[in-house]
């Protein structure tokens, strides 16, 4: 895995500087076009910050060099004249300096001209819809979280709005779709919960070849702009759940959209706005707070997810996750993203014995959502993706048994025993001499060496 954010230079206009900026990754050529911002993406001497440093350094223009940006929890602003005069707030629904502060930050660590925040990821897509007409079309996936489904369909039998859903991992079947009247092509990858993979810049220019004003939107809460840029991809919009990675501690309910297009930027800022779905200045402070530790969670959620992923495929289940080289898209994965986050499903062929494996795991709490610095456990088709109904699940292959990890930061060692506790208290694994295997087994051994060694501890562990 590379260093996150090393390379990723916004990009160059002038084909002089483009191939000066490919012997000199790291050095701002250009000065960075992005927007003017609570901490700029590079020094005066030019050499561009990595994500890490960027993602915790701020400066702001407080009067007090407050180090942490102040919570302006006001509804309203003075004016300095009846006719409004110069003051660049007025009413918080409308702009707010803390949310300035948040979205101007946001914007640079999206690479991005323009970021907005929300009341949450939902409201973020809802602002994005509000750019469509009746008629239009919409080209998404078949695998989508259950909320977004939910939205769309709402759209397409109350707004006259056209959505297909396809397989978005095959280019050609979304190709069979696209016309002139695609509006929108809205994607998710990774996808959840299947953890399938979407090749962003193919179909952003095949969308846009079909359509040259078709927004080509991203949903990228599984990976954070941490892991995965969209924008750099090919993508016009990117929206995320701020609820998730982001913020980290699910303490709050955020979302956040970028873009690089001004004109784009104004008329989402226009739809907030008027609707009033802005965040407001105490979760945009909490979100601020939460994105400058998004590096040092993401690396430790990693480092478990990695170690819980070869355990469960070396014991013998179907496991979904694009850090394992069984996943089949992991070329793919890796030629758009810098991690493979913390977010893996697995199956156990019955229904049944995953309900007993969930409510087995002690430190995996049963809960919806993910990025949140403790670990959870679901099953997809009862919580999460519920909203979909169990006919359309079913023709989306989304296996009922399917159980949906979501990596937290404790000790890998206390999850991995917590897990493999949890499957043997289940039912789900047989104990033997030779180490721990599924009972229904899905797939072969794929890590020998790694799965008798893990077997070896988890045999150790479990005598009495
Ligand atoms: C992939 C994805 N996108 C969007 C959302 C919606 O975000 P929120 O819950 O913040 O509205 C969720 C989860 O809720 C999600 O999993
Ligand atoms: N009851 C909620 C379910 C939220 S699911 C949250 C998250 N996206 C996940 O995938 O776990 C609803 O109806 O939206």
């Amino acid at each position: 895995m590379s260093e996150s954010g090393a390379s990723s230079t916004p990009p160059l206009k002038d084909p002089k500087l483009s191939a000066m900026s490919k012997a000199f990754a790291r050095v701002d050529l250009d000065g960075h076009d992005l927007p003017p911002s609570p901490a700029p993406s590079s020094p005066r001497s030019g050499r561009q910050y990595s994500i890490a440093t960027q993602l915790v350094y701020s400066e702001g223009n407080d009067q007090y060099n407050a180090s942490s940006v102040p919570i302006y929890q006001s509804a309203t602003f003075k004016q300095t004249s009846a006719t409004g005069g110069a003051s660049e707030y007025d009413y918080t629904r409308s702009g707010n300096p803390t949310r300035t502060h948040l979205e101007n930050h946001l914007a640079k660590i999206m690479r991005a001209k323009r970021a907005l925040v929300v009341s949450s990821g939902m409201g973020a897509l809802d602002v994005l819809s509000r750019q469509l007409r009746p008629g239009d079309e919409v080209v998404t996936g078949d695998d989508l979280y259950g909320g977004s489904h939910r939205l769309l369909k709402y759209l397409s039998t109350h707004g006259g709005i056209v959505v297909h859903h396809v397989d978005t991992t095959t280019p050609e079947k979304v190709q069979d779709v696209l016309g002139a009247k695609t509006a929108m092509v809205l994607l998710e990858t990774p996808t959840n919960p299947l953890i399938k993979i979407v090749d962003i810049p193919t179909i952003a220019s095949m969308a846009h070849a079909a359509n040259p004003s078709c927004i080509v939107s991203v949903d990228n809460t599984m990976l954070s702009p941490l892991l995965q840029n969209p924008l750099e991809l090919g993508a016009d919009v990117v929206y995320e759940s701020g609820t998730k990675y982001l913020s980290g501690h699910h303490d709050l309910m955020a979302g956040v959209l970028a873009v690089n297009d001004e004109a784009l930027g104004e008329k989402l800022y226009f739809t907030i706005n008027a609707s009033g779905c802005g965040l407001a200045p105490f979760d945009c402070w909490l979100l601020m707070r939460g994105i400058k530790t998004l590096k040092v969670r993401m690396d430790a959620q990693q480092n478990n997810a990695m170690m819980i992923a070869h355990f469960l495929e070396s014991a013998g289940f179907k496991v979904r996750y694009p850090g394992l080289k069984s996943h089949p898209q992991y070329d793919l994965f890796n030629s758009m993203a810098r991690g493979p986050g913390a977010v893996l499903s697995f199956e156990t062929g019955d229904i049944q014995l995953s309900e007993r494996i969930v409510e087995s795991a002690k430190l995996w709490a049963i809960s919806v959502s993910f990025g949140c610095v403790n670990s959870l456990i679901s099953m997809p088709c009862r919580m999460s993706h519920a909203s979909i109904d169990a006919k359309t699940r079913q023709e989306r292959g989304v296996p009922e048994d399917l159980i949906r990890l979501c990596v937290g930061i404790e000790d890998g060692e206390d999850l991995l025993d917590d897990l493999r506790s949890a499957l043997v208290q289940a039912g789900a694994l047989n104990v033997t001499l030779d180490g721990v295997h599924a009972k229904n087994a899905t797939v072969g051994d794929q890590h020998p060496q790694e799965g008798e060694l893990l077997a070896a501890k988890a045999a150790a562990i479990n005598e009495p």
